[in-house]
């Protein structure tokens, strides 16, 4: 198996920065059915241009290195503890290379161990099978849209649908329902694996496994595949669509997989999983390990490039008409702040900090390291490479969900000055009455889009809080055209709340009965 170790690197590589075939396929058609100079389109072709720039440089296509799971099937007599080391080295290479973000935290003490490697971490599972070759699968799974994952437990009410019973039509009401619950925080638009039965464990596994069937794979069973039909029609009504801005193109695929249960037990488990589907595999051979097919890479591979122009002169016009354009550099003034409303674009030039789960947690109780009056804090975990003279690299740098600093943000703005913070997903009603009251602003980046960001980031200016580890720690960066929207303004305005609110309406529309 003199290869297998390599050949391992390249598939988690591969994974990381050039995202698989189906997967483009469906994205390309969610681009069709968004309009052109909706915030949802240009959000869209943001994304499209992260996924050619990451698999034209070889960088992570969004930071978040998220759980790398492997589902092995090796011939009898393969020998998996000579595989689990080899995995566990081509991960540690493909971390130090900058091509995976250190992402494996201790629960307890919050280190990071630096190189993806700690007790649960990589999850790797292994099946014999009958047939002679290797077949070696990865998918990773960030961490934003790993907290969207939902399970119910039938019969129950569901929020906008009523009674949820033990049947086929109760089990379309979780799973529309955890569509909308997801917004855009796990980065929409999203694909969804869906578990039926099983105790809560192997639910949710099966959940996970179903995402490993390609995207136009159709169910076997009759039933489910109608539902699966089903659920991609209705849930791309909801309206939620790329980001949570509103939109067309909510969900790009939906596959359900249903398994026995216990008498007492009924689960229908959701694993929610970002447009940034990192799932890849490989069939290996089994003397040497050499690669020999890869999977998911049947039929053309698209590449966005020449949609960009041409959506790029479309689209042009109508931003103008559209959105109001205004440039930012910090130190920022209130009234400037009081200015901006929801809708707008801003472009940010000079400094950005990064902060997110750690450091808000810090600031609530200590100084900060730096002055952070009229500044802009970035919820940033940033993939970073330090080289030979010591300096720092971005190697990717896309934002992280929010509203997990839902509970310090109003009160770190307040207490520090802090004028603005991006991010994505939006955040609640504690922070916006925050921004009214002190006179802040929340403005979304796009989720997932690491290399477009990335480039905006001229120079790493220091670090601070570095004890927090790469992704956790405060980052000083100077910024050139790093474009964002303004989703909650200071008078009380919140796209949010608006497209939780519609799609909330739309989601009433289908209580009643559907399947019997
Ligand atoms: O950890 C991150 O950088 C992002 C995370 O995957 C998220 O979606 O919040
Ligand atoms: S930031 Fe968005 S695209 Fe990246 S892993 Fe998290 S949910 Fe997925």
């Amino acid at each position: 198996m003199e290869n297998f170790r390599q050949s391992i690197y390249d598939l988690v590589v591969e994974t990381s920065t050039n995202l698989p075939y189906d997967v483009r396929r469906a994205i390309r058609q969610a681009k069709e059915r968004e309009n052109a100079g909706t915030r949802a389109a240009l959000s869209l072709a943001t994304i499209t241009k992260n996924i050619d720039m990451a698999d034209d440089n070889v960088l992570p296509i969004c930071q978040d290195t998220g759980m790398l799971t492997f589902e092995i099937k090796v011939p009898i007599g393969a020998n998996q503890l000579e595989m689990e080391k080899d995995i566990y080295e081509a991960i540690r290479q493909a971390t130090k290379d900058g091509k995976l973000r250190p992402n494996s935290v201790d629960s307890l003490t919050g280190e990071n161990s630096g190189d993806n490697i700690g007790p649960g971490t990589p999850i790797i599972h292994f099946h014999q099978w009958k047939k002679d070759y290797i077949d070696t699968r990865l998918i990773i799974k960030g961490g934003g849209c790993e907290n969207k994952n939902i399970q119910y437990s039938l019969p129950m009410e569901i929020e906008g649908l009523g009674r949820a019973g033990r049947d086929l039509d109760g089990i379309r009401k979780c799973i529309l329902h955890s569509v909308y619950q997801a917004q855009g925080q796990g980065c929409s638009a999203g694909f969804i694996g869906v578990g039926i039965g099983g105790d809560r464990i192997s639910g949710y596994e099966l959940a996970k496994k179903q995402l490993l069937r390609d995207v136009s794979d159709v169910n076997e069973n009759e039933k489910l595949a109608e539902l699966e039909e089903y659920i991609m029609e209705k849930g791309n009504t909801l309206g939620i669509g790329t980001m949570g801005f509103g939109g067309e193109a909510t969900l790009l695929g939906c596959k359900i997989g249903s398994m026995n249960r216990l008498p007492a037990s009924f689960f229908v488990s959701v694993a929610y999983n970002c447009w940034a589907f990192r799932r890849l595999g490989v069939e290996l051979d089994a003397e040497t390990g050499a690669i020999q097919n890869w999977l998911y890479k049947e039929g053309e591979k698209i590449s966005f490039k020449n949609d960009e122009a041409a959506a790029a002169s479309e689209s042009d016009t109508e931003k103008q008409e559209e959105a109001r354009e205004v440039v930012l550099q910090a130190p920022i003034t209130e009234e400037q702040i009081r200015e901006l409303k929801v809708g707008d674009v801003v472009v940010i030039n000079g400094d950005l900090h990064t902060g997110r789960d750690a450091i808000h947690h810090h600031l609530m109780e200590h100084d900060a390291p730096i002055d952070l009056n009229g500044q802009i804090i970035y919820h940033c975990g940033p993939v970073m490479l330090k080289d030979k003279d010591g300096e720092w690299h971005v190697k990717a740098a896309g934002p992280t969900t929010s509203i997990r600093e839902e509970p310090y943000q109003g009160d770190i703005m307040k207490k520090f000055g802090i004028r603005a913070v991006i991010g994505k997903g939006g955040m609640g009603p504690k922070t916006l009455k925050a921004l009214e009251e002190h006179g802040g602003v929340y403005l979304n980046a796009i989720g997932g889009a690491a290399q477009y960001y990335a480039d905006c980031i001229k120079k790493v200016e220091g670090v601070d809080l570095m004890e927090f580890g790469i992704p956790e720690a405060m980052w000083h960066l100077k910024v050139e055209g790093f474009r964002a929207i303004v989703t909650m303004d200071s008078h009380g305005n919140s796209l949010h709340k608006d497209v939780d609110k519609t799609s909330f309406e739309r989601l009433q529309q289908y209580g009643e009965k559907v399947f019997s």
